[in-house]
C-alpha cells in the first residue's frame, strides 16, 4: 500500500528525520501501533504478522499489547474514511509519515474511548520524538479540528450524499473500497444489509478454535476458557487468551479456525456418495491446512457430532469405506504431474501409517519430503477414509503435513494432476481467491485487493474446478469453496464449468447445513460475518454423474 501524499515537506512543518530526538521511545503501544502503519503504508508490510513480532520483541504485553492492536488494526481498517477528514482538516497534504500518525490520532478521536486531550497529546508527542517539532505542530492543530466532530458528524459532512451516491457514501462511512462495496451489494442482492456487512468487516472478529473429532473435543477446550459456539459441532470461541497456550492447540488436536471454514469441510463429509463407497478425499489447495486438518481427523475418525442429514447418518461413510488401495499418482502416464513430492505419515504425531510406495521411499520421517509421484498408491485405512492434500507451494504443503496426522501431503500444481482421474470420493476445492469474504480479519487487505486481480484468478479458478471434476469419481462429490463472496468468483465460475462440462450436478448445500439458517437462496451456500459472525465463506457441491 503505497503512500498517496505528497512527498514534499509539506505536512512537516519545518520539523525534519535529522531533528529527531535519540531518547528511547515512550508510550510503547503508540509507537509500536505507529511502526506497523508506517510499515504497511510504505514497503506492503503485513500488520498480522508485523505487530505480533514487534510486541514480542519489545516485551509489550497485557493492557499495552491490547492498546498498540487496537491501534494498529483499527486505523488500518479505517483509513479510506480518517483519510477524508483529514483532507478537510488539513489546508495542505501531509508527508506520509505525518499522515500515518494523523490517522492514528483520527482513530483514537473518532473510533475509540481515549479522552480528546489524551489522544491529540499523546500523538503530538509521538510525533515530537518520531518526526519532529514543526510536524508535530501541524499535527496537533488539525488533531484539534478533527477532534471538533464525532465521527457521525463528520461522515455527512466528507462522504458524498447517499441519496446520490449510495455507494461512495458506504465507502468513504464505512472505511471500505468502493469497488469492494460494490461487489458485496451485488453479491447480496440489494443495498439493504450493505451497511451491517461493512460494520461486521470492521469489528474485531472472534477467535474461534476447531476441536478435531477424535483428536480432541469441545469440552476440553471449555476447559482452557472458550465457549461453544453456535453452529458447528466441532467450534468454540475463545473470548480472550493466546490460543497458543491451550494445550490442544500446541498439539495440533485442535486448532483456530472460523466456523464458516469449519461447516464447508464438515458439509462435503455428509454429502452420501453414490456407488462404490470406497473412501479416498482430495483436498486440493490444502494449505495451510485448516480445513485438511479437520478433513483429516473425520476422514480418520468420522464425524463424531453423528450428526444425520440427507438420511445418511454422519460417520457411516466411514464406516462404509473399505481399505482398498487407489493407485493416486500417475506413474503409467495416467497423471500428468512429474515431480509431484509427496509426505506420508503424521506430521504432528508422527504416527500415520506409510501410505504409500512413492517410488523412492515410502514414509516421511520428521518431516522430510519423500518420494516422487511415480506410482504413489494410497489406501483408506479398513473402516475409514484417506485424506490427499496438495498444494503446489512446497512451504504451505509442509503447514498441511504439520497441521495433519494421516493425510498424504503432496506438493504439487493441481491444474497438472498428479492422480489418475476419477478415483476420489470427495474432492475440497478451496480455490486461491480475492479474499474478500475475511477482510475483517486482515485490517489493512481492502486496500491491497485489486479488481483486475479478479479475471486471472477466474481463469485459475475454472482450471482448478475442471481438475477436481476430473479427479472425482462419478457419484462422487466436488465442493467448490471461496473465501469471497464476489460473484464473479463464486457462482458464475461455478455456473460456467457446469454448463462447459455437462458431467456434473449441483446439490442444495444447505440440505448439508441444516443448523445454519441464512444461507441465501440456493443451491449454493454463502455465509455472511454480518448474519454469521463467520467469514464470507462460499460453498456449492457438485456430484459427478
Ligand atoms: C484459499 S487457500 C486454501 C486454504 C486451505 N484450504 C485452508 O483451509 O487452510 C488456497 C491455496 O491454494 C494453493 N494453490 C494455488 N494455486 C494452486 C494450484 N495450481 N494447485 C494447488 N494448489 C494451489 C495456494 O498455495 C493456497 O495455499
Amino acid at each position: 500500500m503505497k503512500s498517496r501524499g505528497h512527498q514534499g515537506d509539506a505536512g512537516r512543518g519545518g520539523g525534519s528525520r535529522s531533528q529527531r530526538p535519540r531518547r528511547p521511545a515512550r508510550d510503547p503501544a503508540r509507537n509500536a501501533a505507529f511502526d506497523v502503519v508506517r510499515a504497511v503504508d510504505e514497503r506492503d508490510a503485513y500488520a498480522n504478522l508485523l505487530l505480533p513480532r514487534l510486541l514480542r520483541e519489545r516485551g509489550i504485553r497485557g493492557r499495552d499489547a491490547a492498546l498498540a492492536t487496537e491501534l494498529a488494526y483499527g486505523t488500518l481498517r479505517g483509513l479510506g474514511t480518517y483519510d477524508a477528514v483529514i483532507e478537510t482538516c488539513s489546508d495542505r497534504a501531509p508527508d506520509p509519515d505525518v499522515r500515518d500518525a494523523l490517522r492514528l490520532g483520527a482513530h483514537q478521536l473518532l473510533r475509540m474511548r481515549v479522552p480528546p486531550h489524551a489522544a491529540v497529546g499523546t500523538t503530538v508527542d509521538l510525533v515530537r520524538l518520531r518526526i519532529g517539532a514543526g510536524a508535530a505542530k501541524f499535527v496537533n492543530a488539525v488533531l484539534r479540528k478533527i477532534g471538533s466532530r464525532t465521527l457521525e458528524e463528520w461522515v455527512p459532512i466528507v462522504a458524498p450524499d447517499p441519496a446520490e451516491d449510495p455507494v461512495g457514501h458506504l465507502a468513504v462511512a464505512y472505511g471500505h473500497p468502493r469497488w469492494i462495496v460494490s461487489v458485496f451489494r451485488d453479491a447480496l442482492g440489494g443495498s439493504d444489509e450493505v451497511a451491517d456487512l461493512l460494520d461486521a468487516d470492521n469489528a474485531r472478529p472472534l477467535v474461534t478454535l476447531v476441536a478435531r473429532p477424535g483428536r480432541s473435543s469441545v469440552a476440553e477446550l471449555e476447559d482452557s476458557g472458550a465457549i461453544p459456539a453456535r453452529y458447528s459441532p466441532y467450534a468454540a470461541y475463545l473470548r480472550e487468551g493466546d490460543p497458543g497456550q491451550i494445550g490442544a492447540i500446541a498439539e495440533t488436536r485442535a486448532a483456530v479456525q472460523d466456523e464458516a471454514s469449519q461447516l464447508v469441510a464438515l458439509a462435503l463429509t455428509r454429502v452420501p456418495v453414490e456407488g462404490k463407497g470406497e473412501e479416498l478425499w482430495l483436498d486440493m489447495c490444502a494449505g495451510p491446512g485448516g480445513k485438511a486438518g479437520l478433513l483429516d481427523a473425520i476422514a480418520t475418525h468420522g464425524d463424531l457430532a453423528g450428526l444425520a442429514t440427507a438420511g445418511k447418518s454422519a460417520g457411516t461413510h466411514a464406516a462404509a469405506a473399505h481399505g482398498k488401495g487407489a493407485q493416486v499418482a500417475g506413474g503409467d502416464g495416467a497423471g500428468r504431474g512429474e515431480g509431484a513430492q509427496v509426505m506420508v505419515g503424521g506430521g504432528a504425531a508422527g504416527h500415520g501409517e506409510a501410505a504409500g510406495d512413492a517410488g523412492t521411499g515410502g514414509r516421511g520421517d520428521g518431516g522430510a519430503a519423500v518420494g516422487r509421484g511415480d506410482g504413489v498408491v494410497v489406501e483408506a485405512f479398513a473402516g475409514g477414509a484417506r485424506l490427499v492434500a496438495v498444494d503446489v507451494q512446497p512451504h504451505r504443503a509442509r503447514l498441511v503435513w504439520q497441521t495433519t496426522r494421516d493425510a498424504v501431503v503432496v506438493t504439487a500444481d493441481g491444474t497438472e494432476p498428479a492422480w489418475r482421474p476419477g478415483v476420489f470420493d470427495r474432492v475440497m476445492l478451496d480455490v486461491p481467491c480475492t479474499g474478500l469474504g475475511a477482510l475483517r480479519r486482515r485490517p489493512e487487505a481492502r486496500w491491497r485487493r485489486d479488481p483486475a486481480g479478479v479475471a486471472e484468478l477466474g481463469k485459475l479458478q475454472r482450471r482448478l474446478l475442471d481438475t477436481a471434476l476430473d479427479a472425482v469419481r462419478p457419484g462422487g462429490v466436488v465442493a467448490y469453496v471461496t473465501c469471497s463472496p464476489h460473484l464473479a468468483e463464486t457462482r458464475v465460475v461455478v455456473g460456467d464449468v457446469l454448463a462447459r462440462r455437462g458431467d456434473a450436478e449441483q446439490l442444495d448445500a444447505r440440505d448439508y447445513l441444516p443448523e445454519v439458517g441464512g444461507l441465501g437462496e440456493g443451491p449454493h451456500a454463502q455465509f455472511w460475518p454480518h448474519r454469521h459472525g463467520t467469514d464470507a465463506m462460499f460453498l456449492a457441491l457438485l456430484r459427478k454423474r
